[in-house]
């Protein structure tokens, strides 16, 4: 399997260079070049295997440049850390599926695709012989669990940028009590808009990107969103029935990166009728799937806050797509969105795009509101992205067809959030106790470019 660029000027690499280059060099996300379909039988086969015996079926298709038992190995060990047998189990309340993502180490779901890409990383390195300096942004969960992922590895140091005071209490801790020396937390005077766009400007950066190996933990690199496509087929299995008959998945949406692995698993056969994109107050993927209106506004902070985001990186995988996998169109809509401040879809385009997404936004009132509701009725706390996905389900899917919505965080991350709802602190899994009494390091500096990067180049080994 090679993979090209979704700006199209690459020469097709295999999957272990595509997780090395992250960003493409073109300044386009990767993707494979054909998305493999399975059929039924393939399907059926998938069914009753472990989750780590479903991620080895799934990533073959598309590590073809890996060896098998590599492969098993990297699997295995990543899925160790986490506390549940079934790692991503699906559990039903009130007639609602709930996929819960969060039983890694940071209680998040990046923790199913960092704690693989921290060891895949690690094994590329050995291979090659090589280091990498990580850079990535986070708006909350993917910082944490990219540090889990990696720190105390040898060949790697880690530089992470979060928008200052803008994450939960717990979610900045989770980051900055990390104290390996090979671990840098960055707070960024901005938006995480402002420390996405610091990455991707690094990583365009060619001669700044070889000289110091750059790597990628965000949803830019494509392992990410390769490993949570697992997650779809697994929940699937554990929900239709009959079998073969489709489901509904609700994803609270910032970055587009867990929708769009959605997307892939749709694209290889997974019976899914729709994708319901759910977003917070900062819903310009809801305004572009309920109105087609693609035009950036300003962030706002709000309860949910790693979905405080404008401007989605992993969309243009979609565009892609959408634009008949036309590199020109992409790179068109993209030349012209910083100045047009926005991207125009025809009717036709826009009919394609409702036939796969149906989309809510839910405000800040009614996201506290069904964290409340959902407790009263089932005994269970949502987080608050989880509550913006069961609400958007609840709202929107009435058909019948069984909803899946993911549970993307655990909620004691965002404890704040859920006093105000509930009246009380969510239980605290062992991993979070003490947190606030630890000793912990951070960096505090202006969202610009050349600040980072001077901290990037004095720090990196
Ligand atoms: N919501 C994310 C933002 C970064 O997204 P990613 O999927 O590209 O890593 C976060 O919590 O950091």
């Amino acid at each position: 399997m090679n993979y090209i660029s979704t700006r199209g000027t690459i020469t097709p690499i295999g999957f272990k260079d595509a997780v090395m280059m992250g960003l493409a060099t073109d300044g386009g996300l990767l993707l494979p070049e054909t998305i493999p379909a399975l059929d039924r039988s393939t399907l059926e086969a998938w069914r009753t295997l472990s989750y780590q015996e479903l991620a080895f079926n799934v990533m073959s298709l598309f590590a073809t440049d890996m060896p098998a038992g590599d492969l098993k190995r990297l699997i295995d060990t990543s899925y160790a850390t986490f506390t549940h047998a079934e790692i991503t189990p699906v559990v039903k309340k009130d007639g609602v599926h709930i996929l819960e993502l969060f039983h890694g180490p940071t209680l998040a779901f990046k923790d199913v695709a960092l704690q693989f890409l921290g060891n895949l990383f690690e094994y590329l390195l050995k291979e090659r012989g090589e280091r990498m300096n990580i850079v990535g942004a986070t708006s909350g969960d993917t910082g944490s669990a990219a540090i889990y992922g990696v720190r105390g590895k040898e060949n790697i140091n880690i530089f992470i940028l979060h928008p200052h005071g803008k994450t939960s209490p717990v979610q900045a801790l989770q980051m900055t009590t990390v104290l390996d020396p090979n671990v840098h937390n960055i707070a960024a005077r901005g938006t995480f808009d402002d420390c996405q766009n610091i990455v991707k400007s690094l990583f365009n950066d060619l001669p700044f990107k070889e000289r110091y190996a750059l790597g990628a933990v965000n949803s830019i690199n494509w392992a990410r969103v390769l490993a949570q496509v697992v997650y779809y087929f697994y929940a699937y299995f554990r929900v239709a029935e009959p079998f073969g008959s489709e489901v509904v998945f609700s994803v609270p949406t910032g970055n587009f990166g867990d929708i769009f692995a959605g997307y892939v698993a749709k694209r290889m056969g997974l019976p899914v009728q729709k994708l319901l994109l759910a977003t917070n107050e900062n819903n310009i993927l809801a305004r572009f799937v309920t109105e087609g209106d693609y035009s950036l506004g300003d962030v706002v902070p709000t309860v949910s806050p790693s979905m405080d985001i404008q401007l989605a990186s992993n969309f243009e995988r979609y565009l892609f797509y959408l634009f008949d996998e036309d590199p020109a169109r992409v790179c068109q809509a993209f030349a012209a969105l910083p100045t047009k401040g926005r991207i125009d879809f025809s009717p036709a385009e826009m009919a394609r795009v409702r036939d796969e997404f149906i989309s809510r936004s839910v405000n800040e009132t009614e996201t506290i509101e069904t964290i409340s509701s959902f407790h009263a009725e089932t005994g269970y706390i949502l987080d608050p992205h989880t509550a913006v996905g069961v609400k958007a389900a609840r709202e929107l899917v009435t058909d019948g067809t069984p909803a899946i919505c993911l549970a993307t965080a655990h909620p004691a991350k965002f404890a704040e959030a859920v006093v105000r709802a509930v009246g009380f602190e969510p239980p605290r899994p062992a991993s979070l106790e003490g947190i606030e009494q630890l000793p912990s390091r951070c960096q505090l500096l202006d969202a610009d470019r050349d600040s980072i990067k001077a901290f990037i180049e004095e720090k990196a080994r």
